[in-house]
């Protein structure tokens, strides 16, 4: 796709990169994909991202949170697999690199951060983490925080083929140095050129900003949305989203190495993770409709993506 700025993302536009699913599929084709997060306070944000990436067609799933978690975890997922991954002060600890590492490696995609926690430890096994992994990382939350001082790993990334996705808040944003100062777009399209990455500037109209300086600006969601969790579910259907992307350039060019995404590779994935954001917005506005903004919740969301799916394929067979 050619560098342009889509300012108002449509349900046209959403119904054209929805990727196909091949009826002779399996799950494998799908994506597998991993999460790494949760602390002993944060127990649901890992179980929203999880269910916001299978809830948006991911074949596998898998979700590593530190031990003493671990049973709260486990009894919220189904299809989900969740496993207990070393722990120290009710965090992930260091000694969680290799199990960790060799998931991510079997995995179309990862994702690095709901409820993770913040400490000197995290920061360092989140960039060794970056720094050694090539499969495609989605980073959110307490991730970002752990890499806010490393952010010369995401060029480093950048420079070797490898795809990262970024997705912070206003907040998060600034304490990863960008300045919005010029303006959302723009701060947005900066600090993804400037590093490489896929920056997802969440808010009212999320902007998602290419390295090529392209990018899209949401259309959809509500102030119902506006509640611990709902970036939760965002980062997980981003990851699910992905995972099938990488999947399919897997299946369809098996001598390519999975890790490796070309220019054309990187505008594919903006496209996708774009299409996440509206269907996040998409599945809110569902949920206010039915629940109103007071009382709708981030898991209610969850549990209308396949609707807000099923809205923009009646669109592909108007259109296609
Ligand atoms: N159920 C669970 O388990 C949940 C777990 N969660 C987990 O909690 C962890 C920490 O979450 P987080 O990264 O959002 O950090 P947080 O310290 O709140 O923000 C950092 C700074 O940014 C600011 N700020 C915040 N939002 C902003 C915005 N939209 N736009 C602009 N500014 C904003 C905020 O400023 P203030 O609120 O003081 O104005 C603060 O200074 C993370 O791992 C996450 O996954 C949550 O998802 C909730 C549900
Ligand atoms: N007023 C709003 N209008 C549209 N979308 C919103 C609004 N407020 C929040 N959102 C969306 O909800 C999500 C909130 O994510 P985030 O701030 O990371 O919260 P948390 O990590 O606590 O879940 C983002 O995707 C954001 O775009």
């Amino acid at each position: 796709m050619e560098k342009q700025i889509f300012r108002n993302f449509t349900k046209k536009l959403a119904a054209k990169l929805l990727p196909a699913r091949d009826p002779d599929g399996h799950k494998g084709d799908f994506g597998r994909v991993s999460i790494t997060g949760g602390s002993v306070g944060f127990t649901g944000a890992p179980v929203l991202a999880a269910y916001g990436a299978a809830r948006s067609g991911s074949g596998l799933v898998f979700l590593g949170v530190p031990e003493p978690i671990y049973p709260i975890v486990a009894g919220h997922c189904l299809e989900v697999m969740p496993s207990p991954l070393p722990a120290a002060r009710g965090k992930i600890s260091k000694d969680a690199f290799f199990p960790i590492l060799e998931r991510l490696n079997g995995c179309d995609a990862g994702l690095l951060g709901p409820g993770l926690g913040r400490s000197q430890d995290l920061s360092k096994l989140m960039s060794k983490i970056l720094e050694e992994t090539e499969t495609p990382l989605v980073i959110d939350a307490d991730g970002l925080y752990a890499i806010k001082d490393r952010r010369e790993l995401l060029q480093k990334r950048a420079e070797r083929g490898l795809l990262t996705i970024l997705t912070p808040h206003e907040g998060e944003f600034r304490y990863l140095s960008g300045d919005l100062a010029p303006g959302r777009e723009a701060a947005a399209l900066d600090f993804a050129k400037e590093y490489g990455c896929i920056l997802v500037l969440k808010g009212p109209e999320t902007v998602t900003a290419l390295p090529d300086g392209s990018c899209y600006v949401n259309t959809t969601g509500n102030n119902g949305m506006a509640k611990g969790g709902s970036g939760d579910v965002l980062g997980g259907m981003i990851l699910g989203l992905l995972g099938q992307l990488v999947a399919s350039k897997r299946s369809a060019e098996a001598d390519t190495d999975k890790a490796q995404f070309s220019k054309a590779g990187i505008s594919e994935a903006g496209g996708i993770t774009a299409l996440a954001v509206y269907l996040h917005g998409l599945a809110g506005d569902i949920a206010c409709k039915e629940l109103g903004e007071y009382g709708m919740l981030p898991s209610d969301l969850a549990a209308r993506i396949p609707a807000a799916i099923l809205e923009v394929q009646k669109n592909q067979s108007q259109h296609f």
